[in-house]
């Protein structure tokens, strides 16, 4: 459906985009991640004609786009502020596109009611825009990004200004919806919870290009890197020096998986691998804070030698040792991961 071979976007001297390969198949759901500044915004626009490129190609559906303007490429766009239009009314708005086709209209009116019954507003045609909450807006710039059945639809942080629980349920509509409808689509987003909920495939971004690409579970994983690793919030991350099945560590010995890359690089542990045990055994730790997440408690470890590096624990919220505590650390091999 798309593909990107060597794209490169530059302002003057920054490099927005470097060399970027990324294909998406007919129905696939691709969420791109990445932290402030790291291209993300650049290369949708890029594939939506709203950027010119410096170099590389992009296809959609097997067509080079060079030269093509943005309303001829037939994909959908929502932004993160929506850009409802204040002065039309709902139904107003979702049939946008759809007048700008030259759709008749009764064709108009029967589709921005099919529309608006898709994203859950059944019958609100004749509000106006600013009488609708944070969420109702972002579902009819849903509406309206959907209505001329775009081959490919680009969300550029669709849920960004919504708050947590509504994102959250948001997303598995939104999930289940592009399902029914087959959509294709390529999103954006800082938020790492939305893309993993989202995406059949997440591809990570850092300083305009690609620093990792898999399915949800695959980069959760394996994060490519430590970068990866980091941005996705692990923190137990040390350089190490692997040889066989144990790294070598300022944590001292950590057991690795069979098959793990050798030599010098970086572990990181999952805090579900970093196992307490008592004092007399292992890294002795201190324990120097504990922060509720809900489900369990992360433990924040001091090592005993200064120069280690903290490490988190994740613990039962009956098991969590207090403050000042003085406990061992073990590792487990399986929550253990050599990064490239
Ligand atoms: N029109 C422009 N002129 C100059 N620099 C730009 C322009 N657009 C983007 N940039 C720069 O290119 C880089 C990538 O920007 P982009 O908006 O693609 O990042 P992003 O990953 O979408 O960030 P955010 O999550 O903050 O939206 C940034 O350093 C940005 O400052």
């Amino acid at each position: 459906m798309l593909r990107l071979d060597g794209v490169s976007v530059r302002f003057g001297a920054h490099e927005a985009l470097a060399d970027v390969d990324l294909a998406v198949a007919e129905h696939e759901i691709v969420c791109v991640l990445g932290p402030s500044g790291s291209g993300k915004s650049t290369l949708l626009r890029a594939v939506a004609g709203l950027q010119d490129t410096g170099a590389g190609r992009i296809l959609l559906g097997g067509r080079d786009q060079a030269g093509v303007p943005a309303h001829k490429r037939g994909v959908g766009l929502m932004f993160q502020d929506h850009q409802l239009f204040p002065q039309r009314d709902v139904a107003g708005n979702v049939a946008f596109g759809l007048r700008m086709h030259g759709v008749s209209r009764s064709e108009q009116d029967a589709r921005v009611r099919e529309l608006l019954d898709l994203v859950g507003l059944p019958g609100a045609g004749r509000r106006a825009v600013a009488s609708l909450s944070g969420g109702e807006q972002q579902r009819v710039a849903l509406a309206r990004a959907l209505a001329p059945r775009p081959r490919l639809l680009m969300l550029d942080e669709p849920l960004g200004q919504l708050d947590r629980s509504l994102r959250e349920r948001l997303v598995v509509e939104l999930r289940e919806l592009f399902g029914e409808l087959g959509t294709t689509v390529l999103a954006v987003t800082h938020d790492q919870g939305e893309a993993f909920a989202l995406a059949d495939r997440v591809v990570v971004m850092r300083d305009g290009r690609i620093a990792q690409s898999g399915t949800p579970l695959d980069v959760w994983q394996r994060p490519a890197d430590e970068f990866v690793a980091r941005f996705l919030g692990f923190d137990n991350v040390v350089p190490a020096t692997v040889s066989g099945e144990v790294a070598d560590t300022a944590w001292g010995k950590v057991p690795v998986p069979a098959g793990s890359a050798q030599g010098t690089g970086c572990v990181l542990v999952r805090p579900a691998g970093v196992r307490l045990v008592t004092a007399d055994e292992g890294l002795a730790c201190t324990v120097a804070g504990r922060t509720f997440r809900g489900t369990h408690v992360a433990v924040h470890l001091q090592p005993d030698e200064p120069s280690a590096p903290r490490l988190e624990a994740a613990c039962s919220l009956r098991d969590a040792p207090d403050a000042g505590d003085a406990v061992g650390v073990a590792f487990d091999a399986a929550d253990v991961v050599v990064l490239g």
